[in-house]
């Protein structure tokens, strides 16, 4: 093991957390799904999907390919308004704010909804004005400002010691791991109160993919954090919530290291311990 491996194992094992004391009763719910179905055309992609996601914490979305864990992912910031077959039912709400009511301002929606994806999309400009660039979309134009914002999410990104030096370089420059910590940073830049992370380490290799971990461990404290991976280690070691899914149906919702060390619904355990997805 080399030595940069070495010190993410360790980092990786103070993330270890007592989760036996969380409860879903003491949290405060950031965003809440009742009844939401969801049709791709005639194809229901969601069936009556009941859940609360809460605050400052990190939630997992679990389950076999296509069960429906990016859709319903897609649907808090609406990224499914984007494709035309799709039919929404049912209700969503952040804050107690209805996501899907009419009159909505889905830019600021997605402001305060903010998603990164699996593949690391920064835009082809310098390392300074990926992360500048939804402040400038806001109309901030004072330098200082800007200047003090980048820095706060590159540091909040973990990635300011490697790029204090290069802030004017261009982004397609970095590395993956390093790109994708970029657009995080890009996202938090704006001030979100909810992270959407689909798949976010799913192209990095394992120790982009810790770095990435151990971020989302740190972001937490400042966001929501809703994330979907294909990886149950993953999920178990970075979320405190777990949702497992399965053809479009929520089969099981609660505390992770309950879910995974003491399902209720043996969907959910013969999916953690391997025996179909
Ligand atoms: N834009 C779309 N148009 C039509 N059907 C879609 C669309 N996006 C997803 N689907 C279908 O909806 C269902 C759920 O897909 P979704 O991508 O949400 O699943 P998933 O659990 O995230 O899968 P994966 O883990 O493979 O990414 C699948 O049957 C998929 O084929």
């Amino acid at each position: 093991m080399t030595m940069e491996a070495k010190s993410h194992a360790i980092d990786i094992s103070s993330m270890q957390r007592q989760h036996q004391s969380l409860r879903l009763e003491d949290e405060t719910i950031a965003l809440t799904v009742r009844d939401l179905e969801l049709y791709y055309g005639d194809k229901r992609a969601l069936h009556g999907v009941n859940m609360d996601i809460p605050k400052n914490r990190v939630t997992a979305f679990i389950g076999p390919s296509g069960c429906g864990k990016s859709t319903l992912l897609r649907c808090f910031n609406r990224m499914n308004d984007l494709v035309d077959s799709c039919k929404i039912e049912g209700q969503m709400s952040l804050y107690g704010e209805n996501i899907y009511e009419r009159g909505v301002d889905v830019a600021d929606l997605r402001r305060r909804v903010g998603m990164v994806f699996q593949k690391p999309n920064p835009f082809p400009k310098s390392i300074y004005e990926n992360v500048a660039y939804g402040l400038r979309i806001q109309g901030i134009k004072k330098k200082r400002v800007i200047d003090e914002t980048v820095e706060w999410a590159l540091k909040s990104a973990a990635l300011w010691d490697e790029v204090k030096d290069r802030l004017h370089e261009s982004a397609l420059g970095m590395s993956g791991g390093q790109q994708q910590r970029l657009v995080i940073a890009r996202t938090i830049a704006v001030k979100p109160e909810v992270l959407l992370l689909d798949e976010p380490a799913s192209a990095l290799d394992p120790i982009s993919t810790l770095k990435i971990e151990e971020l989302i461990h740190e972001l937490k404290k400042d966001f929501t954090i809703v994330i979907v991976t294909h990886n149950m280690q993953q999920a178990a070691r970075v979320s405190d919530y777990t949702a497992f899914m399965y053809m479009g149906d929520l089969i099981e919702f609660g505390v992770t290291d309950n879910l995974f060390t003491n399902p209720e619904k043996k969907q959910t355990e013969d999916y953690i311990t391997g025996r179909y997805g």
